[in-house]
């Protein structure tokens, strides 16, 4: 936490620099959050080509969400494990590997809710 003049901690402005920080470092660091980020931006521009309604519009940036969220904390967790349990161990493996379960389970939806939205609309043009 940073300090004020007077040595006090300060808040205020604060944690978007470092929420920003981790969001770049990950982004940059992580391939799997770059693939998730360009898909994110695909659908995104498939949802304003296609019009999608406002609870489309929910559903799909619910999604993106949940796959980008689960992204983060997946590395999170690897990045702790490797830190705390540098050595290979039962538990360290087991830990990351229900964490990359949690990511494919949000990436499984996301594919869902975007089949779901769009092959309906790409059927329309077709
Ligand atoms: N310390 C460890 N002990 C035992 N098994 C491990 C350990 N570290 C990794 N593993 C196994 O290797 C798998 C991949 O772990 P790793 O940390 O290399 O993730 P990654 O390949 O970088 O994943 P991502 O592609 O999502 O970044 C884990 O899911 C786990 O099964």
């Amino acid at each position: 936490m940073a300090s004020d003049s007077n040595g006090k901690k300060t808040k205020s402005g604060i944690g978007f620099r470092y929420a920003w920080n981790g969001l770049r470092w990950t982004f940059l660091e992580e391939r799997n959050f770059r693939i998730h980020t360009i898909a994110a931006i695909i659908a995104l521009a498939t949802g304003v080509i296609f019009r999608i309604d406002p609870a489309e519009w929910a559903a799909v940036l619910l999604s993106i969400g949940f796959v980008i969220v689960t992204e983060m904390i997946n590395t999170v967790v690897e990045l702790m494990m490797d830190h705390l349990s540098p050595e290979q161990s039962k538990a360290a493996g087991l830990i990351k590997d229900i964490a990359a379960g949690a990511v494919l389970i949000a990436a499984i939806t996301a594919i869902c809710v975007g089949m779901v939205v769009f092959v309906p609309e790409i059927i329309s043009v077709l």
